[in-house]
């Protein structure tokens, strides 16, 4: 797992590096820009490529003037430098810098409060105006500057952190960034870049390793973390030859209305392909055929107008929820569910909604059963959110609460654990945008939970194989759209390559 810090436990980590390595802070900027630059050099390798790089006078723009030197040894010839003093204040660092840029003869342009801005004509843009130190959204000469490099609508590639993005929480409503094509940032993603909203002010971003101290870091015991392959090929257990179907458990779907069928065909095929030994589903009689034609394997228990009478000691794990609906035997199932069965649960779909109708029946749900919202059923659940990162908040409080974990879908999915840590994870791709996933997704945390991972373990592990299915269709296939029934046949695939 990748710690993901905040802006003061980043300066925090910086101090003690610098402290502790020890490091000089001038050479540990020189090691950031140097890393900036080779991934720079890969992704821009045309050396006669027009690059206008814009410096404050902090320390993000100290790396601006590094990066523009470093570019000059590496004959980038086509370089301007735009200092932005619009205060009188710089860091020790940006002056050094500014020393050695002007021992190369480097020219550079000088702006400042009030002045007419320079005549833009580079292709490239390289932000180094403000980083992680923003403290207030631009105003002033910082927001006259940025709004017309974001007219110019040219190629931005941001040092550290997007001018006027805040590393992590609220970014103030109609606040001006300065947006990035790519983000080269230091150390680890920042919070921002990972939640829709700000994260849109990022098209790309790359981590760059500039060597703070890891073990300082890991100290920190920061709430957030970022999923990495590596965790998962940790955490998933291969198959053992004297196994059988009873080694994986048997999970039980409740799902599907006549017209939603699709929903529960979707989540009995999922848990069965992820791995769970047997799998039987709970549907309307009209669903039959269609179960036992779409997947043979998958068992039934057919429901009809009374509640169905479900031996509940029989299964390791219940899903219930996709595609089924709101009506009196829906909500019957629930509370059956709730009453008599006492290990974890999945809950999707409209089974959210009909919690989010009954916050008793929510403060009763088994410990550690997993929630799997998307932003409006969260919504549904824990009132109206104006950011996702007041969304992360809420879910970091409720998972405590309740002892539950919620996996907040989006395109990073935050998984919540009752222990209060927040996981992002770290695969999923544009193209699994599409009806019919999330279901997918509620029948692989099923499979995991049978085969005896625990409910948190089962959350990161379902999320990762679920997005890297979709990442490994969507790649050879120009990330067009991948639809959740081929990302089950994968599913094997994703599993057994991880567990290699
Ligand atoms: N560990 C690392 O990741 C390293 C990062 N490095 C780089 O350092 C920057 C952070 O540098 P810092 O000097 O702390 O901050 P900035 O350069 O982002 O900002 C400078 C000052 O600007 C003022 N400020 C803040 N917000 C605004 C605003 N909206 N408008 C105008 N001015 C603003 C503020 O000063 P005040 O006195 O006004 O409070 C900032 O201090 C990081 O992003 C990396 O690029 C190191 O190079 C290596 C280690
Ligand atoms: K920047």
């Amino acid at each position: 797992m990748l710690p993901l810090l905040t802006a003061e436990q980043i300066r925090r980590a910086d101090t003690h590096t610098i402290q502790h390595e020890p490091i000089s802070s001038i050479n540990l900027m020189e090691r950031a820009s140097k890393a900036f630059v080779a991934w720079f050099i890969n992704h821009f390798p045309e050396r006669s490529a027009s690059i206008s790089i814009y410096c404050g006078t902090g320390n993000n723009g100290g790396d601006g003037l590094a990066v523009a030197r470093l570019l000059g040894h590496h004959r980038y010839l086509n370089i301007k430098i735009v200092i932005a003093r619009f205060g009188k204040n710089s860091t020790a660092d940006f002056d050094i810098n500014f020393e050695r840029l002007i021992a190369t003869g480097i020219p550079y342009t000088e702006i400042q409060a009030n002045d007419d801005l320079p005549e833009e004509k580079s292709d490239i843009l390289i932000d180094a105006l403000l980083g992680s130190g923003l403290n207030k959204p631009l105003a002033g000469d910082y927001l006259r500057l940025v709004t017309y490099l974001n007219d110019l609508q040219k190629t931005v590639v941001a040092v550290d952190v997007p001018t006027g993005l805040y590393t992590e929480g609220d970014q103030p409503k109609d606040s001006v960034v300065l947006k990035a094509d790519l983000a080269i940032t230091f150390q680890q993603p920042k919070l921002s870049f990972l939640l829709p909203g700000s994260g849109g002010h990022v098209d790309h971003w790359q981590c760059v390793n500039i060597g703070l101290d890891e073990r300082f870091i890991r100290s920190l015991d920061s709430p957030y973390q970022y999923i990495e392959e590596k965790d998962i090929r940790q955490m998933l257990k291969p198959r053992t030859r004297f196994s059988n179907k009873g080694t994986f458990g048997h999970a039980l779907i409740i799902a599907g209305q006549p017209e939603t069928m699709g929903a529960a065909l979707l989540s009995a095929s999922a848990c069965a392909h992820a791995g769970a030994g047997l799998t039987t589903a709970c549907i309307p009689e009209s669903g039959l055929t269609a179960l036992n034609t779409y997947q043979p394997e998958v068992m039934a228990i057919v429901r009809g107008v009374k509640v169905a009478d479900i031996n509940w000691e029989k299964f390791s794990s219940v899903a219930i929820g996709p595609g089924l609906g709101k009506e009196q035997d829906a909500k019957d199932l629930l509370d059956d569910l709730i009453a008599n069965f006492k290990k974890p649960v999945v809950v999707d779909a409209d089974a959210l909604n009909l919690l989010a109708d009954d916050p008793e029946l929510l403060k009763k749900l088994p410990a550690n059963s997993i929630l799997t919202p998307h932003m409006k059923e969260f919504d549904r659940l824990f009132g109206e959110h104006q950011s996702w990162w007041a969304r992360v908040r809420t879910a970091i409080v409720k998972a405590t609460e309740l002892k539950i974990c919620i996996v907040l879908k989006n395109s990073y999915t935050v998984i919540v654990t009752p222990e209060g840590k927040a996981y992002f994870n770290s695969t999923s791709n544009a193209a699994m945008a599409s009806g019919g996933m999330g279901d997918v997704l509620t029948g692989i945390l099923s499979a995991l939970l049978v085969q005896k991972y625990s409910p948190v373990e089962a959350c990161i592990i379902g999320c990762f194989i679920h997005g890297k299915a979709g990442d490994e269709l969507a790649l050879p296939n120009r990330m067009s759209v991948v639809l959740p029934g081929k990302l089950i046949q994968q599913l094997p695939l994703t599993m057994g390559k991880l567990m290699g």
